[in-house]
C-alpha cells in the first residue's frame, strides 16, 4: 500500500516525517499524471501546487479552517488529500468527481469555483461571518498570479486591506496564466521575484530605519521621506503592505518545511496577510514543465512521452474563427483582436504572431476587454473580442452599457457556446442567448458550420454596430470551405428543407441534427421543414410565423437553457402575433448541466435525432406535454 492510500483526511498528514512527505508528493504526482493522461484535465497547475497543498493541509486544520481556491482548477491534490482518492479515476467524467471544488462534493470544498478571481472576496465573506458570529478559525484564499489579473481580486483586496480582519491570501506565483502572464502587476511580481535587493528581509530594513536618529523638525521630515524612499527600495511587497496587508515572501513554494513555517507565522499575525509563494507550473513532469500552456488543460496523452493524442477531426470552430480573422485582418488593417488571457483557447495565437501590434491580451479581465474594445471602436478601429460564452457572463454590463447602448461597432466572438463537456456547469455556455438576445442594438448570430462562421464574421465587420457571434467548442462539420466570403442577408433565416407536417427550428450546429431527424421522419411518412434561424436578434419573425401557420407544429432545438433561450424567443413571436393554434416543443436544458461528453449531455435533453423524433412523435401523435406548449404560455400570460 502506498502512502497516499493511508491518507483519508488531512489530519493523517501530520504524523508524516519529511522523508515520507517527499515520497507522498511523488505518489501524488504519479497519481495525477496517471489519471489525467486518460481523462484529461488541468495537470500543470496541479503539479505545481503539490507541496503548497500539503503544507496548507498540515498548517491549517480543515474543515474547521477554510481554504478557498481561486479558479479551482488546481484542487486535484486537495481532493486526493480529502478522502477522494478512490473516486479520483472518475475525475471530470459523467457522474464523476468534478475538476473544480464543489460544495456538494465534499465538506472540504468550502467554495465552488471555475471562474477566476473570486477567492479573496469569498474568503473575506467567510472571515466577516466568522467575526460577526464570534467564531474562531483561519480563512485562507489561494490565488494564482493569473487570477490576480482579474478585477474582482482588487475589489476584494481594497476591501480587506482597510479592515483588521484576520485573513491569509496565498499568492501562487508561477509566472503563468494559461499563457505567460501579462500586465503591470505581473511585472511587479517579477521584480519581487528576481531583484536581489528584495532578498533583504523586511525586519532587517525596519531595524535599520529605526536607527536613523531623530533630529530637528525639518531634518526629521526629510529623514522620514528618505525612510520612505529606502523602504520602497528595500522592503519586499511594499505595495501590498500599503494596501493594508502584511507581506511575507517571496518564498520557495516547493520547500514544504519553509512553507509550513511561513504559514505558522501568518497565523500569528493580526490583520490581513499576503504570502507570496513561487512555484513552477508542471513541476515534476518534464513535458508539463516545458509546455505549461499545453498541459494547463490537456486532453488524454501518452504519459511516457508526453505526446498529446489528437484524433483526426475537422478543424474546430475556434480554429476556423482564428484563421478567418487573420485572412480578414490581412485585408483590413483596422481589425484588432482582444483576448482575456486565452489567446490559445480562443484561436488567436496565429493572429498574435502575425499582427503583434494589433493583438491585445488584457489578462483575466473580461470587463476591461469589452469596454476597452468599445474605446478602440470609437477611436476608429475594428475590434473583435473573443471570450468564452461562460466568461461573457462577467462582462454583461460592459456589453450592454458600453457597447450596445452606444452602438459601438465591436464584434463579440462568443466561443464555447453550448455545453463544453468535462469542465461542467461552471463552464457550459448555455446562458448567452438569454442574456444577449434582449439587448437593443445588438445583432446576434449563431453559426451552423464552418462556412457560416466565416461568412458571419465577414458580415459582422460590415455592420456598423455591435455584433455577437456564437459558436461551439467542438470540431466543425467538416464542410469544404467556400473560398469567397460573402454577406449573410441581414436578419434572415434560411429554409434548409421544406415540409408541411411540422417545422424544426434551430441555430448553430444542431441544425444538422434537425436535418438528420427530418430525413428519418420522411422514412416514417412525415415531412418536416427545417429552419436555420441564423439570427437570434433580430429574429426572422415572418419566417417563423409563416412555417408556424403552415405546419401548426414546431420543435425548437437549442444547445442552451430553455428559459429565455431561442425557443422562448419563438414563443414570444407567436404570442405577440396572436398565432395560438400551434403546438410547440422546446428542446434544451432546464437546469445547470453536469459535466460529461458533449454528445451525452445533449442527448440527455433530447438534443439528438432520437430526441427530436420523440418530440415529433409527441406532437404528431397529438399527445400533450407538460412543457413548452404555446397554449400553456398563452394561459400563463392571461392570468
Ligand atoms: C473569469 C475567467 N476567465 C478566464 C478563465 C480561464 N482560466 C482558467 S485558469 C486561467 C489561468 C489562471 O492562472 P493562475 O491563476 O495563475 O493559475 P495557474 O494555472 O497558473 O496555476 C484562466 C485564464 C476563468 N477560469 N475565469
Ligand atoms: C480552468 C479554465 O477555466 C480553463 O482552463 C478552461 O478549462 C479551458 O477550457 P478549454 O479546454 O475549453 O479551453
Ligand atoms: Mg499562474
Amino acid at each position: 500500500m502506498g502512502l497516499l492510500e493511508s491518507i483519508h483526511e488531512p489530519s493523517d498528514l501530520r504524523s508524516l516525517d519529511s522523508v515520507q512527505l517527499a515520497e507522498l508528493a511523488e505518489e501524488i504526482r504519479r497519481q495525477m499524471i496517471s489519471v489525467v493522461s486518460v481523462n484529461g484535465g488541468h495537470l500543470a497547475p496541479n503539479l505545481g501546487v503539490v507541496e503548497l497543498t500539503l503544507a496548507l493541509h498540515r498548517a491549517f486544520v480543515t474543515p474547521k479552517d477554510k481554504i478557498v481556491w481561486d479558479v479551482g482548477h488546481q484542487t486535484y491534490v486537495h481532493k486526493l488529500l480529502t478522502g477522494r482518492l478512490a473516486a479520483f479515476k472518475t475525475l471530470r467524467q459523467f457522474n464523476g468527481l468534478s475538476g473544480f471544488p464543489k460544495r456538494s462534493e465534499s465538506e472540504y470544498d468550502f467554495f465552488g469555483t471555475g471562474h477566476s478571481s473570486t477567492s479573496i472576496s469569498a474568503a473575506v465573506g467567510f472571515a466577516q461571518a466568522r467575526d460577526l458570529l464570534h467564531e474562531k478559525y483561519h480563512v485562507v484564499a489561494v490565488i494564482g498570479d493569473g487570477a490576480m489579473t482579474g478585477g474582482m481580486a482588487y475589489e476584494a483586496l481594497n476591501y480587506a486591506g482597510q479592515t483588521e480582519m484576520n485573513l491569509i491570501v496565498v499568492l501562487n506565483d508561477n509566472e503563468m496564466s494559461i499563457a505567460p502572464n501579462v500586465g503591470a502587476i505581473s511585472s511587479y511580481l517579477n521584480r519581487l521575484r528576481t531583484d536581489p535587493r528584495y532578498d533583504k528581509r523586511k525586519a532587517d530594513v525596519e531595524y535599520l530605519l529605526k536607527r536613523i536618529p531623530r533630529i530637528g523638525n525639518k531634518v526629521a521630515k526629510a529623514a522620514e521621506k528618505a525612510k520612505d524612499g529606502l523602504k520602497y527600495l528595500l522592503v519586499p511587497g511594499l505595495w501590498f503592505e500599503e494596501l493594508g496587508f502584511t507581506y511575507l515572501g517571496p518564498i520557495d513554494g516547493h520547500n514544504l518545511g519553509l512553507l509550513e513555517q511561513v504559514f505558522e507565522q501568518a497565523k500569528q499575525k493580526k490583520g490581513p496577510v499576503l504570502v507570496h509563494v513561487l512555484t513552477r507550473k508542471g513541476k515534476g513532469y518534464l513535458p508539463a514543465e516545458q509546455n505549461p500552456d499545453v498541459f494547463h488543460g490537456v486532453g488524454p496523452f501518452d504519459r511516457e512521452t508526453g505526446e498529446v493524442f489528437k484524433g483526426i477531426t475537422p478543424p474546430t470552430y475556434t480554429q476556423v474563427f482564428g484563421e478567418t480573422l487573420c485572412a480578414l485582418a490581412r485585408e483590413d488593417e483596422k481589425i484588432v483582436a482582444i483576448t482575456a488571457a486565452m489567446p490559445g483557447g480562443t484561436g488567436l495565437n496565429q493572429f498574435a504572431r502575425e499582427f503583434p501590434q494589433r493583438f491585445f491580451d488584457v489578462g483575466i479581465a473580461e470587463q476591461h476587454a469589452v469596454t476597452f474594445a468599445a474605446g478602440l471602436a470609437f477611436g476608429g478601429l475594428k475590434p473583435v473580442v473573443a471570450i468564452y460564452s461562460t466568461f461573457y457572463q462577467r462582462a454583461y454590463d460592459q456589453v450592454l452599457h458600453d457597447v450596445c447602448l452606444q452602438k459601438a461597432p465591436v464584434v463579440l466572438a462568443i466561443d464555447r457556446a453550448g455545453v463544453v463537456g468535462d469542465d461542467g456547469p461552471t463552464h457550459h455556455g448555455v446562458f448567452d442567448i438569454s442574456f444577449l438576445r434582449v439587448i437593443p442594438n445588438l445583432t446576434f448570430m449563431a453559426a451552423k458550420d464552418e462556412n457560416e462562421l466565416r461568412h458571419m464574421l465577414f458580415t459582422a465587420f460590415r455592420l456598423d454596430g455591435p455584433v455577437a457571434l456564437r459558436y461551439p467548442r467542438s470540431a466543425g462539420q467538416g464542410v469544404a470551405l467556400e473560398p469567397e466570403l460573402r454577406e449573410i442577408p441581414y436578419g434572415k433565416g434560411e429554409v434548409l428543407r421544406e415540409g408541411k407536417d411540422l417545422t424544426l427550428i434551430s441555430a448553430g450546429p444542431l441544425v444538422y441534427t434537425c436535418l438528420a431527424a427530418a430525413q428519418e421522419l420522411r422514412q416514417r411518412g412525415w415531412e418536416a421543414a427545417v429552419i436555420n434561424l441564423r439570427f437570434l436578434r433580430p429574429l426572422d419573425e415572418e419566417l417563423i410565423i409563416h412555417y408556424a401557420r403552415q405546419t401548426k407544429r414546431l420543435i425548437t432545438v437549442e444547445d442552451h437553457i430553455l428559459d429565455g433561450g431561442m425557443g422562448s424567443a419563438v414563443l414570444e413571436v407567436l404570442a405577440d402575433r396572436g398565432v395560438t393554434d400551434v403546438r410547440v416543443e422546446r428542446l434544451g436544458y432546464e437546469d445547470f448541466v453536469d459535466q460529461g461528453p458533449i454528445a451525452v449531455l445533449q442527448q440527455s435533453r433530447g438534443l439528438s435525432v432520437k430526441g427530436i423524433l420523440a418530440a415529433a412523435d409527441r406532437l404528431l401523435g397529438q399527445a400533450r406535454t407538460p412543457r413548452g406548449s404555446l397554449h400553456d404560455l398563452v394561459r400563463l400570460k392571461a392570468r
